[in-house]
């Protein structure tokens, strides 16, 4: 039954509610959902069409004369879809490559057919899952992108991923010389030395998630303040911190020797730099013998980092004035060449199902991430993907809110920027709220929240 409020369809609430919480979606017109949908997706559009007129004249030059009649095509699809999320119509399936090369894209139509049924009808923009529909937005953009026959490889987040690292330079070079020094330190830590820089390398990377130009909706971002000075003045806005777990976890090696982390990445730029560090800084302390990258498969929430990302962050740091910088690369390289450090491509986290799926969808992946000894799942948009975007009551523990996806000990690294959050104490969220009322949108609060934890909820500032 369809009652009609503010332009917004309410319909039946099917598979928004679920036995555990509501889920994240634009009919409830406090949340963030509502917000990105009516606001915020529309400027991060309206900024991919001015990036595809701007950007004109490079693309006839990289991709020849004839690319300018498909940068009109996209400019035309990206202003229809935004006019249909503006005016809540429904999603329609993706246009498939004609050798179906690209069957992730089917996935989707799929998924779309099965939404369909579970919601009684073409799911709408503010009326099904959040999660869902903004994924989906990145999703056929790219494959719109994917169906041209010149521009299929350009990324109209490129230029913003690379400003979000340049931005970032004072700290990165700061932090640089930082690793450099641990990793090479002539002096030998003892053990409780070592677990002091390892808890700082935790939140070096935690802090990194938050330049994010999703959460910016375009605007560029970058690390301004000192990442090491910092640290100590930004643990009270930890609500989280399992790194004592993650110290015990790690500090055993693995039950079958692999001693793999795998770490699902999320933003390029400064973040992607502090993945570098925490990922170096295993290696160094012998923590792990393999660190597995995962990057997005397409250009994803305008941050999220792609092969092409790694690389050119890489070859930046290879060519920098700054030595340590230089240093640092060549150590990667060196890790790349051996390795010790491997890029994985795997179009699941591009695909539309929440992480509970994987089992059932891509049990290949679930069986290579069950071999590693912790899986690192980075950001936010990860979090909601391992949460299912449902609101739990906050004090639920990370472990229930998984539902069963547990390949191997899961660790979410992620700053809070939407309606989802679990394993707090009672009465944090509260008194946070009492503060912020949108404290859940602004990244500044983290959570470093690992499965074994279990139960395990530690009050602010201090580990457990
Ligand atoms: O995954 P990330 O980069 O930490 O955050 C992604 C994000 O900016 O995009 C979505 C809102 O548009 C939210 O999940 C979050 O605010
Ligand atoms: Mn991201």
């Amino acid at each position: 039954m369809n009652q009609r409020s503010n332009s917004v369809e309410i319909r039946d609430l099917q598979d928004i509610v679920t036995p555990f919480g509501v889920r994240l979606a634009g009919i409830y017109k406090r949340s963030f959902a509502y917000v990105t949908l009516k606001d915020r997706l529309p400027v991060i559009l309206t900024k991919i069409i001015d990036t595809f007129s701007r950007d004109k004249e490079n693309i006839i030059e990289k991709y020849g004369e004839n690319a300018i009649e498909e940068v009109k095509k996209m400019i035309g699809f990206i202003s229809k879809l935004k006019n249909e999320i503006a005016t809540n119509k429904t999603l329609k399936p993706m246009r498939l490559v004609s050798n179906n090369s690209n069957n992730d894209a089917e996935e989707w139509n799929k998924y779309l057919i099965k939404r369909t049924e579970i919601e009684g009808e073409t799911p709408l923009w503010f009326n099904t899952v959040w999660l869902y529909c903004e994924c989906y937005m990145y999703r056929i953009l790219a494959q719109e992108l994917v169906l041209m026959n010149y521009i299929k490889t350009y990324d109209p987040f490129k230029q913003s991923k690379q400003n979000a690292f340049t931005n970032s330079l004072t700290s990165i070079e700061i932090l640089c010389s930082y690793v450099i020094d641990v990793i090479y330190s002539k002096k030998n830590l003892s053990i409780m030395e070592t677990k002091e820089e390892f808890m700082k390398f935790i939140k070096f990377d935690l802090w990194g998630n938050q330049c994010d130009l999703s959460l910016s909706a375009g605007a560029d971002v970058g690390h301004a303040t000192h990442p090491i000075q910092i640290l100590k003045l930004l643990d009270e806005d930890i609500l989280v911190n399992n790194s004592e777990f993650i110290w015990n976890l790690l500090r055993k090696p693995d039950k079958n020797n692999i001693n793999i982390i795998d770490i699902i990445l999320d933003n390029a730029g400064y973040e992607l730099f502090t993945d570098f560090c925490l990922a170096a800084f295993f290696i160094a302390i012998k923590f792990a013998d393999k660190i597995r990258f995962y990057p997005k498969l397409y250009p994803w929430y305008i941050s999220d980092a792609t092969i092409n990302d790694i690389h050119w962050t890489i070859e930046y740091m290879k060519n920098a004035s700054n030595e340590c910088l230089r240093k640092f690369a060549n150590l990667i390289e060196d890790y790349l060449n051996n390795n010790i450090w491997t890029i994985e491509i795997e179009p699941y986290w591009t695909g539309p199902y929440d992480l509970l799926g994987m089992k059932e969808h891509d049990p290949k992946l679930h069986a290579k991430l069950s071999e590693a000894k912790l899986v690192i799942f980075k950001g936010d948009l990860n979090y909601r993907k391992l949460v299912d975007d449902i609101n739990w009551e906050y004090t639920t523990t990370f472990k229930k809110a998984l539902r069963g996806f547990e390949p191997t000990p899961i660790l979410a690294i992620r700053t809070v920027k939407s309606d989802v959050c679990v394993g707090l104490l009672p009465g944090v969220a509260e008194k946070i709220f009492k503060e912020d009322e949108y404290w859940m949108w602004s990244g500044k609060y983290g959570l470093i929240q690992i499965t074994t934890a279990g139960s395990c909820q530690c009050p602010i500032n201090e580990t457990c």
